[in-house]
Protein backbone atom coordinates (compact mmCIF):
# COMPACT_ATOMS: atom_id res chain seq x y z
CA UNK A 1 0.00 0.00 0.00
CA UNK A 2 1.29 3.85 -0.36
CA UNK A 3 -0.47 6.71 0.20
CA UNK A 4 0.10 10.47 -0.63
CA UNK A 5 -1.21 13.57 1.39
CA UNK A 6 -1.60 16.89 -0.10
CA UNK A 7 -3.79 20.17 1.64
CA UNK A 8 -2.41 23.19 3.31
CA UNK A 9 -2.95 24.01 7.25
CA UNK A 10 -5.53 27.00 5.90
CA UNK A 11 -6.59 25.76 2.51
CA UNK A 12 -10.02 24.51 1.96
CA UNK A 13 -9.51 20.99 2.95
CA UNK A 14 -6.35 18.27 3.00
CA UNK A 15 -6.48 15.46 0.87
CA UNK A 16 -5.73 11.68 0.80
CA UNK A 17 -5.49 8.85 -1.68
CA UNK A 18 -4.40 5.62 -0.06
CA UNK A 19 -3.78 2.72 -3.16
CA UNK A 20 -3.60 -0.73 -2.69
CA UNK A 21 -5.66 -1.20 0.39
CA UNK A 22 -7.46 -5.37 -0.20
CA UNK A 23 -10.62 -5.50 -1.71
CA UNK A 24 -14.19 -6.36 0.40
CA UNK A 25 -12.85 -4.88 3.51
CA UNK A 26 -15.71 -4.01 5.68
CA UNK A 27 -15.61 0.00 5.86
CA UNK A 28 -16.49 2.61 8.68
CA UNK A 29 -16.92 6.16 8.20
CA UNK A 30 -17.79 6.57 11.94
CA UNK A 31 -14.99 4.61 12.59
CA UNK A 32 -11.93 7.07 10.54
CA UNK A 33 -14.30 10.21 12.64
CA UNK A 34 -13.87 8.50 15.74
CA UNK A 35 -10.05 8.59 15.59
CA UNK A 36 -10.28 12.42 14.19
CA UNK A 37 -12.42 12.89 17.07
CA UNK A 38 -9.85 11.10 19.35
CA UNK A 39 -6.72 13.63 17.79
CA UNK A 40 -8.63 16.90 18.46
CA UNK A 41 -8.95 16.50 22.20
CA UNK A 42 -6.28 16.88 24.63
CA UNK A 43 -5.24 19.55 26.90
CA UNK A 44 -3.32 22.41 26.29
CA UNK A 45 -4.50 22.76 22.50
CA UNK A 46 -4.99 26.22 21.03
CA UNK A 47 -8.36 27.89 19.59
CA UNK A 48 -7.95 26.31 16.38
CA UNK A 49 -9.41 23.59 17.45
CA UNK A 50 -12.49 25.01 18.23
CA UNK A 51 -12.78 26.40 14.79
CA UNK A 52 -12.41 22.85 13.47
CA UNK A 53 -14.63 19.66 13.85
CA UNK A 54 -12.66 17.27 11.52
CA UNK A 55 -14.85 14.92 9.66
CA UNK A 56 -13.92 13.14 6.61
CA UNK A 57 -15.75 12.48 3.21
CA UNK A 58 -15.29 9.29 1.09
CA UNK A 59 -14.54 10.03 -2.54
CA UNK A 60 -13.21 7.09 -4.13
CA UNK A 61 -12.87 3.21 -3.67
CA UNK A 62 -15.78 2.41 -1.46
CA UNK A 63 -18.92 1.33 -2.09
CA UNK A 64 -21.70 -0.38 0.05
CA UNK A 65 -19.74 -0.41 2.93
CA UNK A 66 -16.85 -2.02 1.33
CA UNK A 67 -13.26 -1.10 -0.46
CA UNK A 68 -13.79 -2.09 -3.85
CA UNK A 69 -9.93 -2.41 -4.44
CA UNK A 70 -9.75 0.84 -6.22
CA UNK A 71 -7.77 3.89 -4.92
CA UNK A 72 -9.40 5.54 -1.86
CA UNK A 73 -9.96 8.94 -1.47
CA UNK A 74 -10.15 10.47 2.02
CA UNK A 75 -10.69 14.75 2.63
CA UNK A 76 -11.28 16.47 5.40
CA UNK A 77 -12.51 20.05 5.53
CA UNK A 78 -10.73 22.85 7.22
CA UNK A 79 -13.28 24.86 8.48
CA UNK A 80 -10.86 27.72 9.43
CA UNK A 81 -10.51 28.49 4.92
CA UNK A 82 -13.97 30.45 5.62
CA UNK A 83 -11.91 32.96 7.39
CA UNK A 84 -8.45 32.74 4.96
CA UNK A 85 -10.22 32.22 1.14
CA UNK A 86 -8.99 35.64 -0.23
CA UNK A 87 -5.08 34.82 1.69
CA UNK A 88 -5.28 31.08 0.36
CA UNK A 89 -6.63 31.96 -2.64
CA UNK A 90 -5.50 29.58 -6.34
CA UNK A 91 -6.48 32.70 -8.08
CA UNK A 92 -4.41 36.24 -7.80
CA UNK A 93 -6.61 38.66 -5.51
CA UNK A 94 -5.64 42.04 -5.73
CA UNK A 95 -3.88 42.88 -2.04
CA UNK A 96 -4.19 39.68 -0.87
CA UNK A 97 -0.59 38.29 -1.23
CA UNK A 98 0.60 41.57 1.15
CA UNK A 99 -1.95 40.38 4.26
CA UNK A 100 -0.65 38.14 6.54
CA UNK A 101 2.84 37.40 4.81
CA UNK A 102 4.93 36.39 6.60
CA UNK A 103 8.87 37.89 6.15
CA UNK A 104 9.61 36.75 10.22
CA UNK A 105 10.51 33.37 10.47
CA UNK A 106 9.68 31.32 13.35
CA UNK A 107 12.83 29.54 15.34
CA UNK A 108 11.84 26.00 15.57
CA UNK A 109 9.55 25.61 12.17
CA UNK A 110 10.27 25.26 8.46
CA UNK A 111 10.14 28.64 7.70
CA UNK A 112 13.40 29.85 6.95
CA UNK A 113 15.34 26.75 5.96
CA UNK A 114 12.13 26.27 3.40
CA UNK A 115 11.76 29.99 1.92
CA UNK A 116 15.31 29.71 1.48
CA UNK A 117 14.94 26.11 -0.56
CA UNK A 118 11.83 26.66 -2.10
CA UNK A 119 12.75 30.28 -3.59
CA UNK A 120 9.81 31.78 -1.61
CA UNK A 121 9.84 35.57 -0.06
CA UNK A 122 6.72 34.64 1.86
CA UNK A 123 7.15 32.30 4.25
CA UNK A 124 3.36 31.19 4.59
CA UNK A 125 4.39 29.21 1.66
CA UNK A 126 6.13 27.21 3.09
CA UNK A 127 4.26 27.07 7.04
CA UNK A 128 0.60 26.32 5.24
CA UNK A 129 2.22 23.01 4.34
CA UNK A 130 4.50 22.08 7.15
CA UNK A 131 2.13 22.76 9.94
CA UNK A 132 0.84 19.46 11.75
CA UNK A 133 -2.44 20.38 10.55
CA UNK A 134 -1.26 17.47 8.27
CA UNK A 135 -1.75 15.06 11.09
CA UNK A 136 -5.47 14.95 10.44
CA UNK A 137 -5.41 13.59 7.67
CA UNK A 138 -2.85 11.02 8.43
CA UNK A 139 -5.15 10.16 11.39
CA UNK A 140 -7.80 9.33 8.85
CA UNK A 141 -5.34 7.02 6.70
CA UNK A 142 -4.44 5.50 10.14
CA UNK A 143 -8.22 4.57 10.59
CA UNK A 144 -8.26 3.04 7.51
CA UNK A 145 -5.40 0.42 8.58
CA UNK A 146 -6.92 0.45 11.81
CA UNK A 147 -9.66 -1.25 9.66
CA UNK A 148 -7.68 -3.30 7.71
CA UNK A 149 -5.53 -4.65 11.02
CA UNK A 150 -8.88 -5.38 13.09
CA UNK A 151 -9.90 -8.24 10.71
CA UNK A 152 -7.21 -10.03 11.76
CA UNK A 153 -7.44 -9.26 15.28
CA UNK A 154 -4.05 -6.96 15.78
CA UNK A 155 -4.73 -3.70 18.04
CA UNK A 156 -3.44 -0.71 18.15
CA UNK A 157 -2.98 1.54 21.21
CA UNK A 158 -1.12 3.99 23.35
CA UNK A 159 -0.33 6.30 26.25
CA UNK A 160 1.12 9.46 27.19
CA UNK A 161 4.42 8.81 29.42
CA UNK A 162 6.22 12.05 30.09
CA UNK A 163 4.86 15.69 29.67
CA UNK A 164 7.48 18.49 29.96
CA UNK A 165 9.32 17.07 33.57
CA UNK A 166 6.50 15.10 34.63
CA UNK A 167 6.81 11.45 34.19
CA UNK A 168 4.37 9.44 34.61
CA UNK A 169 4.39 5.24 35.84
CA UNK A 170 4.38 3.21 32.53
CA UNK A 171 1.13 0.54 33.37
CA UNK A 172 0.74 -2.30 31.83
CA UNK A 173 -2.97 -3.44 31.58
CA UNK A 174 -4.77 -5.63 28.65
CA UNK A 175 -4.89 -3.37 25.43
CA UNK A 176 -8.58 -3.28 25.08
CA UNK A 177 -8.54 -1.63 28.92
CA UNK A 178 -5.52 0.68 28.38
CA UNK A 179 -6.91 1.61 25.18
CA UNK A 180 -10.58 2.64 27.13
CA UNK A 181 -8.97 4.38 30.14
CA UNK A 182 -6.85 6.68 28.16
CA UNK A 183 -9.94 7.76 26.30
CA UNK A 184 -11.28 9.02 29.73
CA UNK A 185 -7.72 11.06 30.78
CA UNK A 186 -7.35 14.48 28.92
CA UNK A 187 -3.32 13.45 28.60
CA UNK A 188 -3.85 10.20 27.70
CA UNK A 189 -2.26 8.96 30.13
CA UNK A 190 -2.91 6.18 33.08
CA UNK A 191 -0.87 7.04 35.82
CA UNK A 192 -3.53 8.48 37.96
CA UNK A 193 -1.02 10.31 40.22
CA UNK A 194 1.15 11.70 37.13
CA UNK A 195 -2.04 12.73 34.74
CA UNK A 196 -3.14 16.32 36.56
CA UNK A 197 0.26 17.31 37.50
CA UNK A 198 0.97 17.46 34.03
CA UNK A 199 -2.72 19.13 33.55
CA UNK A 200 -1.38 21.81 35.77
CA UNK A 201 2.28 21.75 34.34
CA UNK A 202 0.41 22.36 30.60
CA UNK A 203 -1.61 25.23 32.41
CA UNK A 204 1.40 26.81 34.08
CA UNK A 205 3.48 26.94 30.88
CA UNK A 206 0.28 28.25 29.19
CA UNK A 207 0.47 31.02 31.50
CA UNK A 208 3.75 31.59 31.31
CA UNK A 209 3.49 31.82 27.16
CA UNK A 210 5.53 28.74 27.15
CA UNK A 211 5.48 25.07 25.60
CA UNK A 212 6.06 21.62 26.64
CA UNK A 213 6.82 18.62 24.73
CA UNK A 214 6.93 14.70 25.79
CA UNK A 215 7.27 11.11 25.22
CA UNK A 216 4.41 9.00 23.96
CA UNK A 217 3.97 5.10 23.24
CA UNK A 218 2.28 2.85 20.92
CA UNK A 219 1.53 -0.50 21.62
CA UNK A 220 0.45 -3.19 18.79
CA UNK A 221 -0.56 -6.35 19.77
CA UNK A 222 -2.04 -9.62 18.06
CA UNK A 223 1.04 -9.19 15.14
CA UNK A 224 2.06 -12.62 13.78
CA UNK A 225 5.72 -13.67 13.63
CA UNK A 226 7.48 -12.52 10.39
CA UNK A 227 6.84 -8.70 9.45
CA UNK A 228 9.43 -7.00 7.85
CA UNK A 229 12.50 -8.64 6.77
CA UNK A 230 16.33 -8.79 7.69
CA UNK A 231 17.28 -8.89 4.15
CA UNK A 232 17.77 -5.49 2.80
CA UNK A 233 17.98 -1.97 4.72
CA UNK A 234 14.87 -0.56 3.62
CA UNK A 235 12.53 -3.85 4.67
CA UNK A 236 13.88 -3.55 7.87
CA UNK A 237 10.63 -3.28 10.10
CA UNK A 238 12.10 -0.99 12.97
CA UNK A 239 13.50 0.89 10.83
CA UNK A 240 10.61 1.84 9.12
CA UNK A 241 8.56 2.42 12.01
CA UNK A 242 11.21 4.63 13.35
CA UNK A 243 11.10 6.98 9.92
CA UNK A 244 7.14 6.68 10.14
CA UNK A 245 6.99 8.11 13.75
CA UNK A 246 10.07 10.73 13.52
CA UNK A 247 7.87 12.19 10.17
CA UNK A 248 5.35 13.41 12.95
CA UNK A 249 5.67 17.10 13.03
CA UNK A 250 7.80 18.34 16.10
CA UNK A 251 9.10 14.08 16.58
CA UNK A 252 12.74 14.08 18.02
CA UNK A 253 13.74 10.65 18.34
CA UNK A 254 11.99 7.34 18.62
CA UNK A 255 12.83 3.80 20.26
CA UNK A 256 11.66 0.42 20.28
CA UNK A 257 11.27 -1.21 23.65
CA UNK A 258 13.88 -0.39 26.04
CA UNK A 259 15.39 1.91 23.08
CA UNK A 260 18.36 3.72 24.62
CA UNK A 261 18.12 2.43 27.93
CA UNK A 262 19.85 -0.60 26.48
CA UNK A 263 22.77 1.20 26.01
CA UNK A 264 23.49 1.02 30.25
CA UNK A 265 22.70 -2.38 30.79
CA UNK A 266 24.85 -5.52 30.66
CA UNK A 267 23.48 -8.23 27.29
CA UNK A 268 21.89 -10.49 29.95
CA UNK A 269 19.15 -7.73 30.93
CA UNK A 270 18.70 -6.95 27.83
CA UNK A 271 18.07 -9.55 25.54
CA UNK A 272 14.79 -12.11 25.75
CA UNK A 273 15.20 -15.68 26.16
CA UNK A 274 12.77 -17.72 23.93
CA UNK A 275 10.01 -20.22 25.17
CA UNK A 276 8.21 -22.62 23.49
CA UNK A 277 4.88 -24.39 25.01
CA UNK A 278 2.30 -26.34 23.15
CA UNK A 279 -0.32 -23.88 23.29
CA UNK A 280 1.53 -20.89 22.04
CA UNK A 281 4.03 -22.49 20.31
CA UNK A 282 7.24 -19.74 20.44
CA UNK A 283 7.21 -16.69 22.68
CA UNK A 284 9.94 -14.82 24.63
CA UNK A 285 10.05 -14.65 28.50
CA UNK A 286 10.45 -10.68 28.44
CA UNK A 287 9.74 -7.87 25.67
CA UNK A 288 12.16 -6.04 26.03
CA UNK A 289 13.30 -6.02 22.09
CA UNK A 290 9.14 -4.68 21.82
CA UNK A 291 8.26 -6.78 19.33
CA UNK A 292 11.42 -6.49 16.84
CA UNK A 293 14.31 -8.58 16.06
CA UNK A 294 16.34 -8.42 13.09
CA UNK A 295 13.87 -6.15 11.66
CA UNK A 296 11.09 -8.97 11.72
CA UNK A 297 8.24 -9.28 14.04
CA UNK A 298 8.67 -11.53 16.68
CA UNK A 299 5.16 -11.84 17.53
CA UNK A 300 5.34 -10.51 21.12
CA UNK A 301 3.66 -6.63 20.98
CA UNK A 302 5.59 -4.05 19.52
CA UNK A 303 6.37 -1.15 21.70
CA UNK A 304 7.54 2.30 20.20
CA UNK A 305 7.77 5.17 21.60
CA UNK A 306 8.83 8.64 20.19
CA UNK A 307 10.01 12.02 21.94
CA UNK A 308 8.06 15.63 21.25
CA UNK A 309 9.85 18.43 21.40
CA UNK A 310 8.03 21.34 22.94
CA UNK A 311 5.83 23.64 20.30
CA UNK A 312 8.06 26.00 18.43
CA UNK A 313 5.83 28.87 18.67
CA UNK A 314 6.39 30.63 22.01
CA UNK A 315 4.08 33.28 23.36
CA UNK A 316 6.74 34.37 25.31
CA UNK A 317 8.69 35.16 22.00
CA UNK A 318 12.32 34.14 20.97
CA UNK A 319 14.07 36.13 18.52
CA UNK A 320 14.61 35.32 14.83
CA UNK A 321 14.91 38.15 11.75
CA UNK A 322 13.44 39.84 9.92
CA UNK A 323 14.04 38.57 5.86
CA UNK A 324 13.00 42.14 4.75
CA UNK A 325 14.91 44.23 7.10
CA UNK A 326 17.06 41.47 8.44
CA UNK A 327 16.85 43.44 11.64
CA UNK A 328 16.65 41.51 14.48
CA UNK A 329 12.94 41.00 16.11
CA UNK A 330 10.72 38.96 18.42
CA UNK A 331 8.46 37.13 17.71
CA UNK A 332 4.69 37.94 18.27
CA UNK A 333 2.04 35.05 17.55
CA UNK A 334 -1.77 35.18 17.92
CA UNK A 335 -2.64 31.31 18.84
CA UNK A 336 -0.76 28.40 18.83
CA UNK A 337 -0.98 24.80 20.96
CA UNK A 338 0.90 25.43 24.29
CA UNK A 339 1.13 21.66 24.40
CA UNK A 340 0.07 19.31 21.79
CA UNK A 341 1.62 15.36 23.38
CA UNK A 342 -2.03 13.64 23.74
CA UNK A 343 -3.09 14.70 20.08
CA UNK A 344 0.44 13.64 18.68
CA UNK A 345 -0.25 10.09 20.84
CA UNK A 346 -2.56 9.66 18.65
CA UNK A 347 -1.36 10.42 15.09
CA UNK A 348 2.04 8.16 16.34
CA UNK A 349 -0.80 5.02 16.88
CA UNK A 350 -1.60 6.27 13.13
CA UNK A 351 1.47 6.11 11.53
CA UNK A 352 2.60 3.05 13.42
CA UNK A 353 -0.96 1.37 12.27
CA UNK A 354 0.22 2.09 8.76
CA UNK A 355 3.22 0.31 9.08
CA UNK A 356 2.07 -2.95 10.26
CA UNK A 357 -1.01 -2.45 7.87
CA UNK A 358 1.27 -2.64 4.82
CA UNK A 359 3.58 -4.91 6.34
CA UNK A 360 0.48 -6.93 6.45
CA UNK A 361 0.23 -6.35 2.71
CA UNK A 362 3.48 -7.16 2.01
CA UNK A 363 3.91 -10.79 3.34
CA UNK A 364 0.43 -11.94 2.78
CA UNK A 365 -1.54 -11.41 -1.06
CA UNK A 366 -3.48 -8.89 -0.80
CA UNK A 367 -5.45 -7.84 -3.62
CA UNK A 368 -8.88 -8.83 -1.72
CA UNK A 369 -9.46 -9.76 2.04
CA UNK A 370 -10.92 -13.13 1.37
CA UNK A 371 -6.74 -14.20 0.17
CA UNK A 372 -5.46 -12.26 2.52
CA UNK A 373 -8.10 -13.87 5.51
CA UNK A 374 -6.81 -17.44 4.16
CA UNK A 375 -3.30 -17.03 3.91
CA UNK A 376 -2.75 -15.67 7.04
CA UNK A 377 -5.09 -18.67 9.28
CA UNK A 378 -2.63 -20.83 7.29
CA UNK A 379 0.62 -18.94 8.30
CA UNK A 380 -0.67 -18.57 11.67
CA UNK A 381 -1.47 -22.35 12.05
CA UNK A 382 2.12 -23.02 10.45
CA UNK A 383 4.38 -20.35 12.96
CA UNK A 384 1.58 -22.45 16.09
CA UNK A 385 3.38 -25.76 14.73
CA UNK A 386 7.20 -24.51 13.53
C1 LIG B 1 -0.50 17.62 16.82
C2 LIG B 1 0.54 18.72 16.66
C3 LIG B 1 0.16 20.04 16.87
C4 LIG B 1 1.10 21.07 16.72
N1 LIG B 1 0.69 22.36 16.97
C5 LIG B 1 1.60 23.36 16.84
C6 LIG B 1 1.22 24.72 17.12
O1 LIG B 1 0.08 25.02 17.48
N2 LIG B 1 2.16 25.67 16.98
C7 LIG B 1 3.44 25.39 16.57
O2 LIG B 1 4.25 26.28 16.47
N3 LIG B 1 3.82 24.13 16.30
C8 LIG B 1 2.93 23.10 16.43
N4 LIG B 1 3.34 21.81 16.16
C9 LIG B 1 4.74 21.52 15.79
C10 LIG B 1 5.19 22.03 14.43
O3 LIG B 1 4.31 21.72 13.41
C11 LIG B 1 6.60 21.49 14.08
O4 LIG B 1 7.44 21.63 15.18
C12 LIG B 1 7.13 22.26 12.88
O5 LIG B 1 6.39 21.91 11.74
C13 LIG B 1 8.63 22.04 12.61
O6 LIG B 1 8.93 20.72 12.28
P1 LIG B 1 9.93 19.84 13.16
O7 LIG B 1 9.67 20.22 14.60
O8 LIG B 1 9.51 18.43 12.89
O9 LIG B 1 11.32 20.14 12.77
C14 LIG B 1 2.42 20.76 16.33
C15 LIG B 1 2.78 19.41 16.11
C16 LIG B 1 1.87 18.40 16.28
C17 LIG B 1 2.27 16.98 16.05
C1 LIG C 1 -4.63 22.87 13.00
C2 LIG C 1 -4.01 22.00 13.73
O1 LIG C 1 -2.82 22.21 14.39
C3 LIG C 1 -2.13 23.38 14.09
C4 LIG C 1 -0.69 23.01 13.96
C5 LIG C 1 0.18 24.19 13.90
C6 LIG C 1 1.56 24.00 13.44
O2 LIG C 1 2.27 25.00 13.26
O3 LIG C 1 2.00 22.85 13.29
C7 LIG C 1 -0.27 25.45 14.29
C8 LIG C 1 -1.66 25.69 14.75
O4 LIG C 1 -2.46 26.16 13.67
P1 LIG C 1 -2.98 27.66 13.57
O5 LIG C 1 -1.77 28.45 13.26
O6 LIG C 1 -4.00 27.68 12.48
O7 LIG C 1 -3.57 27.99 14.93
C9 LIG C 1 -2.31 24.40 15.22
O8 LIG C 1 -3.66 24.63 15.48
C10 LIG C 1 -4.51 20.63 13.95
O9 LIG C 1 -3.85 19.89 14.70
O10 LIG C 1 -5.57 20.29 13.38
Amino acid sequence: MRYLTAGESHGPQLTAIIEGVPSNLPFSVDKINEQLARRQKGHGRGRRMQIEKDEVKVLSGVRHGYTTGAPITLVVENKDWTHWQGIMSVEPVEGAEEKRRVSRPRPGHADLNGAIKYHQRDMRNILERSSARETTIRVAVGAVARQLLEAFGIRVGGQVLQIGNVVAKRIELPLEELIARTEESPVRCLDEEAAPKMMALIDQAKEEGDSLGGIVEVIVEGVPIGLGSHVQWDRKLDGRLAQAVMSIQAFKGVEIGIGFEAAGRPGSQVHDEILWSEEKGYSRKTNRAGGLEGGMTTGMPIVVRGVMKPIPTLYKPLMSVDIDTREAFSASIERSDSCAVPAASVVAEAVVAWEIANAMCEKFPSDSLDDMLENVKQYRAYTEKF
